[in-house]
């Protein structure tokens, strides 16, 4: 078997920076697995596992969960994929958790949405999801056909607990003191990618231009 070239993305950004929206654009035009640490723990909540149970307390108070716990049920979904191009989104988010990734996997480009608190604030407080499968809709930015239905299957949408303005700021607070020095991490290595702005729809286009200069779309 001959060496396989396998392209490996991390994407980061503070709570609401646009993380999943953009996730799923560049799933759609590049193909890469992308893999979520907040709807893999919001699996594990729906479905009462241990795992679950035990982050329950720290997700509702916009606290992050332990790293030993996180980082294991990452690495063990990342296992899962390691034939595949993935995209990690919301891992990681400590130095720590940034250590052990880095022993098992080298990701060749790290993405930082860098959008202002300010705007995050109002876009969460308007965020809505289905709750069975994730999708998100947002009143202003991309409301469902019918107001708190989800397009696809007809059911309810609901506003995530974590979305309160009190749990809002303490989620900021979290990323200052504990996700910003992986930034550092990362671009002490070379390879983080900012991209800044207020608007995913501007952001889109020069990412999309710079994965295209890495990777092939998908015809
Ligand atoms: N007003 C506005 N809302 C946006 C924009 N981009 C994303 N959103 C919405 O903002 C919320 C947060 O985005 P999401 O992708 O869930 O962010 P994440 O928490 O970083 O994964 C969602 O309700 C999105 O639909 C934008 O450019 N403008
Ligand atoms: N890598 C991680 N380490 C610790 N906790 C995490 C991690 N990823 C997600 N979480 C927990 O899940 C919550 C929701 O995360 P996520 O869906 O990524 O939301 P957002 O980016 O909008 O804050 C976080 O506030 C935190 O409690």
């Amino acid at each position: 078997m001959g060496a396989r070239l396998l392209f490996r993305a991390i994407i980061m950004g503070p709570p609401g920076s646009g993380k999943g929206t953009v996730s799923e654009r560049i799933v759609k035009t590049f193909g890469l697995k992308h893999l979520s640490s907040g709807e893999l723990l919001r699996t594990n909540l729906r479905n009462e596992t241990e795992f679950g149970l035990l982050a329950k307390s720290f997700i509702n108070e916009g606290k992050l969960v332990p790293d030993a716990a996180i980082t294991r049920i990452i690495l063990h979904e990342l296992k899962e994929m390691h034939q595949s191009n993935w995209l990690l989104d919301g891992f990681p988010r400590t130095l720590r958790q940034a250590e052990e990734l880095h022993k098992v996997y080298q990701p060749d480009t790290v993405i930082n949405l860098n959008v202002p608190f300010e705007t995050i604030k109002k876009r969460l407080t308007s965020r809505w999801i289905h709750p069975g499968s994730g999708r998100v809709y947002n009143v202003e930015f991309n409301p469902p056909k019918i107001t708190g239905i989800d397009d696809v299957t007809g059911e309810l949408l609901i506003q995530r607990n974590d979305d309160k303005p009190e749990t809002v700021t303490s989620r900021l607070q979290a990323y200052e003191e504990l996700t910003q020095p992986v930034l550092e991490y990362y671009r002490n290595k070379g390879i983080l990618e900012v991209f800044s702005g207020t608007e995913t729809n501007k952001i889109w286009p020069k990412l999309r231009a710079f994965l295209g200069k890495k990777l092939p779309p998908l015809s």
